[in-house]
């Protein structure tokens, strides 16, 4: 068991509006804050203007992503690979960076956060650990409003957050918890596991409203389950690792809220608070109710919370002076983290398959001991089978030379009669004069003696493998030149040859997967949309263009092609070097050839010195090899980096379609809400009506117009399911015609009006 307190790490947002008020300390150990007092709260004021807190380390603004995954999350990834469980959340008010640190950005692959590269760390143990066979397991959770929903179901399409299969907590009598209704999928590799993470991203994604802003009104817990066992082994090891995303920890007065957000805030504030809750009451070791059920991440969690786990948490601060408070009760709230041990222990289980195995034999055994002891046997006659099986253990008892060996037939009397009754009949078979009472050899002999018939047989086939043996003596006396030299040629081909089998698979499997354009995961593919209509499709375009992630796809775009070209390049070299290396090999078996001809010619007088070609054809092989080998290994970390872009960009372009179809539908609504307004209007309109509102008239009436052409079906629905082109190309044309008003009035002189 190890006991450990759970250890905080702080993290620095970067700004770039100045004006920081922290300091970082005591080798990076100790985070500060300035308040200077503000003269509004009077001559007589006591606040506090300075604060420190400790922390294990501080990353400050410019810590790399690296930096951060080697110190905080590697320990944790040993650990869980070790068998105990672990948990790395982060806690910071809104936008301070805890989805950045946790999940990464979405922009560039260097800014992959905890969660990518602790698969990608597991993944590559994995590979070079034989002595353990793994298994891992991934679910993705979020609770919105104290409402769990799981984000990896593949059966959903998920359009809203309530379309997501809800999960809900259930708890046995041991007081362990249980979630009914969330997933575990298999991640078999890394890329499976990584398709993983972005589809559950991009639930979240979808399911978010301008309402509710997702990654900041929702707790996320990314959970890897791993299973390992050593080969033949029936001890598995279990352990997992949450990787947490908590909601914005900022408090309600604070962010203004209102309406549905005051609710959000509530719940959301609601259950940090018992988060709260249950740290302080960990904290303080005379508690002994610690209230883990009041809320559902502190139910989830309560294993990462003073349980069975190994927990790290990152405490994400702005280190802006307007963040200040929110930054201040951040670090107090991981302090108060810090008090709190754990006490994690190595998971091992036996495979419940082989412990009920072993139960049953032992049940067995007992009852057999049982029996006997009982005076109780059974008096049923043994099955030909267990006659047949009785046999072949007595064959192998004998044949063990081991004086020690056992015959173990178990406590059942009629087994132990037969094997006797065997044994006599085997023992008066046997001549008396190789058998004196005690001799146990003589047993083993019984069965093997041969006739005199055998024997004389047996003798002449020993004189004619004898007189065989000779002439193949002689024969490969004759010939071990030759055979020495067929042997060597037939080596060398044979190396050479595996070589180029191993190598051209090795990289046209590299160059396959770099050059694979679509790792969209086939769970992701569905949720694309529909076909868009010519009308859409151009607004789509107009939309994109002016969109502002537009300039960061165009970016990952360029640079994916970038990466292709080096894959490609260096594809070209793995397989040159490849080809270099076989060129070699044959130019080095030719001149072996020739030294050994030249040898049987007798040219030359055999010498121990090499032949220093052929030193420096193996020298320039071994370093054809190691560059085969380098740029291999480039070339695999190229493909994991393609990948990664790959998705990145898809998620972008998910994200841009979603934000073109919010908007869509708002332009569509608003000229819905405008046509009933403006027909009602119509009659009782005033002469002094703007110009521009004028014209905005005459659209919407052709509009209204259209509509009522197409009332056979209602427009709206029409419009929503994005099926009825002509409907999408006036809506186009609606909305270009609002903007060119919207241009004209901009430029109108202010005074045109009135
Ligand atoms: N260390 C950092 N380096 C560079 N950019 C960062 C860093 N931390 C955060 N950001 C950027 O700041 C923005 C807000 O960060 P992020 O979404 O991670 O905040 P958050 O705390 O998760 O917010 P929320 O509570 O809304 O989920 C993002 O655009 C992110 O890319």
């Amino acid at each position: 068991m190890v006991k450990q307190t759970i250890q905080i790490f702080a993290r620095v947002k970067p700004t770039t509006k100045g004006g920081a008020v922290y300091s970082v300390e005591d080798d990076g150990s100790c985070l500060g804050f300035v308040v200077p007092k503000d003269l509004a709260d009077g001559f007589i004021n006591n606040k506090r203007e300075s604060y420190k807190f400790r922390f294990q380390k501080i990353f400050d603004q410019s810590a790399k992503q690296e930096e951060l995954f080697d110190t905080v999350a590697k320990p944790v990834a040993d650990s869980v690979l070790a068998g105990y469980n672990g948990t790395i959340f982060a806690y910071g008010q809104t936008a301070s960076g805890k989805t950045f640190t946790i999940t990464g950005g979405a922009e560039r692959y260097s800014d992959r956060g905890i969660i990518p590269r602790t698969l990608s760390y597991l993944y590559q143990h994995f590979s070079q650990d034989s002595t353990m066979a793994y298994t891992i397991h991934i679910s993705y959770l979020e609770i919105y409003n104290e409402m769990g929903f799981d984000l990896l179901d593949p059966k959903h399409e998920a359009s809203r957050l309530e379309d997501l299969p809800r999960v809900t907590i259930l708890e046995d009598p041991d007081q362990n918890i249980h979630l009914k209704n969330l997933s575990l999928q298999q991640a078999g590799n890394e890329k499976e596991a990584l398709n993983l993470l972005f589809l559950g991203d991009t639930n979240r994604m979808i399911a978010e409203t301008p309402m509710n802003q997702a990654s900041t009104r929702s707790h996320c817990i990314f959970t890897i389950h791993l299973c390992g066992r050593e080969p033949g082994s029936a001890t598995l090891r279990r352990s997992k690792l949450h990787l947490v995303d908590l909601a914005g920890s900022e408090r309600v007065g604070r962010t203004g809220a209102g309406g549905q957000h005051f609710t959000e805030s509530k719940y959301i504030n609601l259950s940090l608070h018992f988060l709260e809750q249950v740290i302080i009451a960990l904290s303080e070791k005379s508690r002994s109710h610690i209230p883990y059920r009041n809320s559902m991440m502190t139910s989830v969690l309560r294993d990462s919370l003073g349980g069975n786990c190994m927990t790290t948490m990152i405490a994400t601060v702005s280190a802006e002076k307007r963040n200040v408070d929110e930054s201040i009760s951040t670090c107090r709230f991981a302090q108060r983290v810090a008090l709190i041990k754990n006490e994690a222990w190595l998971n091992e289980e036996l495979d419940p398959a082989l412990l009920i195995a072993r139960l049953k034999k032992e049940v067995q055994l007992l009852k057999g001991e049982l029996a006997m002891v009982t005076g109780e046997q059974r008096s049923e006659k043994l099955s030909p089978q267990e006659i047949q099986r009785l046999g072949e253990q007595l064959k192998v008892y004998l044949d063990d030379s081991d004086s020690e060996a056992m015959l173990d037939v178990g406590p059942d009397m009629r087994k132990i009669c037969h094997c006797f009754s065997e044994l006599k009949t085997m023992v008066c078979k046997a001549t008396p004069a190789s058998f004196t009472a005690g001799d146990t050899s003589a047993i083993t002999l019984v069965k093997d003696i041969p006739t005199p018939e055998e024997v004389k047989k047996l003798k002449d086939m020993l004189v004619q493998r004898d007189n065989e043996i000779s002439i193949l003596v002689s024969m490969l006396k004759k010939e071990k030149k030759r055979v020495q030299d067929a042997v060597s040629t037939a080596g060398n081909m044979e190396a050479q040859s595996s070589l180029q089998s191993s190598t051209a698979n090795l990289s046209d499997e590299s160059l396959k997967g770099s050059e694979d354009l679509s790792p969209l995961p086939r769970l992701l593919q569905r949720k694309k949309g529909l076909e868009l209509s010519v009308g859409r499709q151009e607004a789509f375009e107009i939309f994109k263009r002016d969109h502002k992630d537009q300039l960061t796809i165009e970016d990952n775009k360029a640079l994916l092609k970038l990466r292709y070209t080096e894959a490609k390049a260096l594809g070209e070299k793995v397989n040159s070097a490849r080809n270099k290396v076989n060129d070699l090999k044959k130019q080095l078996e030719l001149r072996r050839r020739q030294i050994a001809a030249q040898g049987v010619m007798g040219n030359l007088p055999e010498s121990e010195v090499p032949d220093p070609m052929e030193e420096k054809l193996l020298a320039q092989i071994e370093e054809e090899k190691n560059m085969y080998k380098n740029t291999f290994g480039k070339l695999k970390g190229m493909k994991t980096e393609i990948e990664h872009l790959q998705l990145l960009l898809e998620k972008q372009k998910f994200k841009l379609q979603k934000d073109f179809e919010d908007w869509w539908t708002h332009e569509a609504g608003s000229m819905q809400r405008s046509v009933p307004e403006e027909t009602s209007a119509a009659p009782t309109r005033t002469p002094t009506l703007s110009r521009p509102m004028a014209i905005r008239d005459t659209v919407s009436t052709r509009m209204i117009k259209k509509e009522h052409e197409l009332s056979a079906s209602p427009l709206l629905n029409l419009r929503e399911s994005g099926l009825h082109p002509q409907v999408d190309a006036d809506l186009l044309a609606f909305i270009k015609a609002r903007q060119n008003i919207l241009n004209k009035i901009a430029e109108l002189p202010e005074n045109f009006c009135r």
